[in-house]
């Protein structure tokens, strides 16, 4: 299964790992020492030494409830990040936002995909990627992030996943977007309850049965937190089961937190899937 994205092409017959570049301030907790920008490139090419194929830079918490950045804010945090990883790191650089002007001056400053939880519903965001090569993620989410999680309802959450994300795929091929250029991704914690992340997960082979890539970021999620009662930085072992699970169920990307366990963990799925 080909992934085309930018200057890169990957072969997503076994899973890979995309690792998570959080660009805020609040993120590194350094003490004012360096910039968030020196610490984020910092972390993000050690994050490639430890198995990262492909790294998830983000400006803007999307966190239910997280409150949101401006524009000149997020290019700032992570324009910088991307010109010196698109230098530094040979592997596709991600950039994770719905806003069509940071999409724009990130795929201008070296950006290979498009990660947008909005699923480039944003004005002029699908003929900006149509405009590039870069690849792109759709993802899934009921509402917005300020109030996603106020008592997400479905009648039934696969079935009406699986009907956003086709539509959106409709969007994004009438656009102009090739299938080869193209993931999806339920989007976990995006106005779910914990019955619907367990749903998505366990029926995961209906929504690859879309005939995408299917990208899974359930990393350090609340709704593992549920299930183990463990809270944020204690949900380590948790990520790796759903990593795990997720590519056993067909997942190509699981964006992750923890990229050399995850890394490991998934050496043995692709030995044995
Ligand atoms: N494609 C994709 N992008 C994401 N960005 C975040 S931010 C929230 C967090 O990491 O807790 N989650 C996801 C996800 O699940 N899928």
């Amino acid at each position: 299964m080909k992934f085309i994205c930018g200057r890169y092409q990957l072969d997503l017959s076994r899973p890979h790992v995309m690792g998570i570049v959080n660009v805020t301030p609040d993120s590194f907790s350094d003490g004012g020492k360096y910039s968030s920008t020196e610490l984020a490139v910092a972390h993000a090419i050690e994050l490639v030494e430890q198995g990262a194929d492909i790294l998830d830079i983000g400006g803007e918490s999307t966190r239910p409830g997280a409150t949101p950045v401006s524009l000149e804010d997020e290019l700032q945090r992570v324009l910088p990040v991307i010109e010196q990883l698109a230098e530094r790191v040979d592997v596709p650089l991600s950039i994770d936002t719905y806003k069509p002007e940071v999409m724009r001056a990130a795929i201008a400053a070296g950006a290979d995909i498009v990660n947008d939880v909005r699923a480039l519903q944003e004005p002029h965001a699908l003929e900006i990627v149509a405009a590039s090569n870069v690849g792109v993620c759709l993802m899934h989410m009921q509402g917005t992030p300020q109030t996603m999680q106020l008592e997400p309802q479905y009648d039934d959450v696969v079935t009406e996943v699986a009907g956003f994300l086709q539509s959106r795929l409709q969007a994004a091929q009438a656009a102009g977007i090739a299938a080869e250029r193209i993931t999806l991704d339920p989007g976990f914690g995006f106005g779910k309850r914990t019955v619907h992340n367990i749903a998505l997960l366990q029926q995961l082979p209906v929504l690859q049965a879309l005939g995408y890539p299917l990208l899974v970021g359930l990393s350090r999620k609340s709704v593992l937190g549920k299930i183990t009662g463990e809270d944020v930085d204690s949900r380590l072992y948790a990520s790796l089961a759903a990593s795990v699970i997720a590519t056993m169920k067909g997942a190509a990307i699981v964006r992750v937190h923890d990229v050399k366990a995850t890394a490991e963990a998934l050496k043995v799925v692709a030995a044995v899937r």
